[in-house]
């Protein structure tokens, strides 16, 4: 047990961060285990209410990529994967979609309301806040490259900030589903951490924060005491150009890349699976995961 000044030097040591922090933008990609495991997830919803009452604004964008094939499992699609990413033709698109609008959106907006929060759900659909075009697949086979049509797979073309500034303004979490709306109204399935970071740089956002099933960055991804606490954009560059960083994080790391590119203060990469990886994170100096900075 800690003591009463063990407990107030704790407390303490959040002020910085409160003051530094506050009535600033902060976005979470919420994904992987915190979002399967109960217990997480609890703790998941409670650093962001924290976060919300010590006067941040939290955006909250999720995946549900292991539920959407369950369910595609149930309902008896295969799931096909091309250099990583879902073919998705429309049916398909159809079941992301409700299950990520449908399910995993209203679900997490339920239970920050239930915490005392006032969370909103959003798809990329509601006020056209993504507005995507088609992703096409980059498949490398001897030697070349070619682009490969997989169906209504999106990559974000524009983020409505306005709708987003709207509801912060006005005291609501938004929590957004990755899909997005082409030009003839088509849905688009979008990676989420690529949202996220879209998200982050169009609201030039104080922080990005990637939960992931990670520790975060090691200096060699087989190395597991070569962890990395604090990197710098162009090292993050680097190690991604000498293949430094292993495929899962790729997509993260590029993320944290293009959100400090697009005007994001500081980016995250922490371990969801760590109960109050958030908090611990934002309000204590040495943090838990790995900072990428300018
Ligand atoms: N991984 C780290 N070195 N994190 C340090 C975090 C410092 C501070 N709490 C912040 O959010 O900016």
């Amino acid at each position: 047990m800690k003591n009463s000044l063990e407990t107030a030097a704790v407390l303490i040591e959040t002020l910085p961060y409160i003051q530094d922090f506050y009535g600033k933008t902060v976005v979470i990609k919420y994904g992987g285990n915190a979002m399967i495991n109960n217990e997480l997830k609890n703790s998941v919803i409670q650093d962001i209410t924290l976060l919300k009452y010590v006067g941040m604004r939290p955006i909250v964008v999720h995946g549900g990529g292991p539920e959407i094939t369950s369910v595609l499992n149930k309902f008896g699609k295969k799931t096909e994967f091309i250099s990583g990413l879902r073919v998705t033709d429309e049916e398909t698109v159809s079941i992301a979609e409700m299950v990520l609008v449908g399910k995993i959106n209203t679900e997490i907006v339920n239970l920050l309301n239930q915490h005392g929060s006032k969370a909103v759900g959003l798809s990329g659909k509601d006020a056209n806040l993504i507005l995507a075009k088609k992703h096409f697949a980059e498949v490398h086979e001897n030697g070349r490259v070619s682009m490969v049509d997989i169906g209504f797979v999106g990559e974000v073309e524009s983020i409505n900030t306005n709708i987003l500034n709207t509801l912060i303004d006005s005291d609501y979490i938004p929590v957004i589903a990755p899909i997005g709306v082409g030009k003839n109204g088509e849905s688009y399935n979008i990676n989420a951490d690529y949202v996220a970071g879209e998200v982050a740089g169009a609201l030039g956002a104080e922080k990005l924060l990637m939960l992931t099933d990670v520790e975060g960055i090691y200096r060699d991804y087989q190395d597991k005491s070569s962890f990395i606490s604090s990197l710098s954009l162009e090292e993050a560059q680097q190690m991604i150009a000498q293949g430094r960083i292993g495929g899962g994080m790729i997509p993260k790391v590029e993320t944290c890349i293009k959100a400090l590119q697009g005007g994001t203060g500081k980016t995250h990469i922490i371990d969801g699976r760590q109960p109050h990886s958030i908090l611990l994170e934002i309000f204590t100096s040495q943090g838990i995961g790995t900072q990428v900075v300018k």
